[in-house]
C-alpha cells in the first residue's frame, strides 16, 4: 500500500479529534476511568485489528492507553493507518 506524504497526512489527521502525526506514527493519547475499562476498550480494538489485519504499537499504564500507528511494510503511513484509527474513534465514542 502507498506511502502517505506528510501533508496528505496533516489533512487526514483534520478529522481526527486528538491525534497528532509522531515520530513517523499517528498517534492519540486515550484516558479512562481505571484498568478494567482501559482493557475492555483494548479488548474492542483487538479484534477489530484482526478484522482489518492491521495491529497499533500501543502502550498501557493503569487507565492510560498510547496507540500508535504505521505501516511496517510502507515504512510510513498508509491508508491502513487512517482505516484503522477511524475504527478506533468508532469504538472509542460508542
Ligand atoms: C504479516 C502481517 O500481515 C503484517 O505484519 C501486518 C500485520 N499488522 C500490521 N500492523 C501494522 N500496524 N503495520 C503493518 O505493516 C502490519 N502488517
Amino acid at each position: 500500500m502507498e506511502r502517505l506524504n506528510e501533508t496528505e497526512i496533516k489533512e487526514a489527521l483534520r478529522i481526527l479529534p486528538d491525534w497528532s502525526y509522531e515520530e513517523g506514527s499517528i498517534t492519540k493519547i486515550f484516558n479512562f476511568k481505571n484498568f478494567k475499562q482501559t482493557f475492555a476498550f483494548m479488548t474492542r480494538v483487538a479484534f477489530e485489528c484482526e478484522l482489518q489485519g492491521h495491529h497499533p504499537d500501543w502502550e498501557n499504564v493503569y487507565n492510560r492507553l498510547t496507540i500508535r500507528l504505521n505501516t511496517h511494510d510502507a515504512q510510513g503511513i498508509t491508508k491502513k493507518d487512517f482505516d484503522l484509527a477511524h475504527t478506533i474513534e468508532n469504538l472509542f465514542n460508542s
